[in-house]
């Protein structure tokens, strides 16, 4: 069956989300540069409300479905608005206008365990594991291979502030995966953990897709988008500027980054180009 005709997993229906920040009246000062054009923080979506505070608007009437088995990753320049709507997909932050339905669960890689630092490995998987709603008997039965998972080995008895950042992320993702989610959700969490590790949580990602769920991923690597996902969304200052196949929208992405730096370096030699022009231009003698 075509990912397009399986049956919706998520619908993200006009979406838009604000966040309401606080700071300083040099806020508003920032809106527009010296030469008038608008500054680059106006164009994040920076917008000063007054009495010191501002909106961001992170996410710009934003309408896609997902399907089953899908696995979509996100692209775009940094502050586009990925991980904002990641987190509206996985319930954690609501819309400010819009709606999003998801079937089933949504599990948003890492955030959702409930860890705690004084604890060991073990207790942390047995509570993030009933927090994702398993029984003491389902987790009992499980703990074993998701300490196997986690790669932990003895470590997996040590209070979790002992861990390494690796190891930590190795064993938020061994219980945030130890349940198949209808919808997982992930945020470049893939970068943490060595090159083992990283192989080990490619292959559950690849086996929870053919459990029919579906994945969202974020990330700044376009190999790794090319090798995960089948579909790709890629956003542009809040707005879906594109959706597609990968290869299709990767190779258009690519395409604009390259002329992004084109005209970069067009702008540095027009630049240097001036500057060296008036340095050779002859000052007018004071002599007279
Ligand atoms: N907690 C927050 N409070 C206020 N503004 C925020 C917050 N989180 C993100 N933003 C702003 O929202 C916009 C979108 O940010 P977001 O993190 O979603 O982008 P992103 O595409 O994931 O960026 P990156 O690639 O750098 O991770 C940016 O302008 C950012 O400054």
């Amino acid at each position: 069956m075509a990912a397009a005709e399986a049956p919706p997993t998520v619908v993200v229906d006009h979406v838009d989300v604000h966040y309401r920040v606080f700071g300083t009246g040099e806020h508003r000062a920032a809106q527009t540069t010296d030469s008038g054009r608008r500054s680059a923080i106006a164009r994040a979506g920076h917008r000063a409300i007054g009495g010191g505070q501002g909106m961001v608007h992170a996410v710009r009437d934003v309408t896609f479905v997902a399907h089953e088995g899908e696995s979509i990753g996100l692209i775009g320049r940094n502050g586009s608005g990925k991980s904002t709507l990641l987190r509206a997909i996985a319930g954690l932050l609501p819309p400010t206008s819009g709606r999003i339905w998801v079937q089933g669960r949504s599990t948003l890689l890492g955030v959702n365990a409930v860890l705690m630092p004084a604890l060991s490995g073990v207790r942390n998987i047995q509570i993030g594991c009933q927090a994702l709603g398993l029984s003491r008997r389902e987790v009992t039965e499980r703990l074993d291979s998701i300490i196997e998972f986690s790669g932990l080995g003895d470590a997996v008895n040590l209070p979790m502030k002992s861990y390494s950042s690796g190891m930590a992320a190795r064993l938020r993702f061994a219980i945030s995966t130890a349940v198949v989610p209808d919808v997982l959700v992930v945020d470049e969490a893939l970068a943490t953990g060595d090159a083992d590790f990283k192989e080990r949580a490619q292959e559950r990602i690849a086996q929870i897709r053919q459990e029919a769920g579906t994945v969202f991923m974020v990330s700044h690597s376009n190999a790794t988008i090319r090798r995960q996902c089948d579909r790709a969304l890629w956003m542009d200052a809040g707005r879906i500027r594109m959706d597609g196949p990968a290869e299709e929208v990767l190779a258009a992405y690519e395409e604009d980054s390259l002329e992004a730096r084109r005209a970069r370096w067009r702008r540095a030699k027009a630049r240097a180009e001036a500057k060296a022009q008036t340095a050779a231009t002859p000052k007018p003698s004071s002599e007279g």
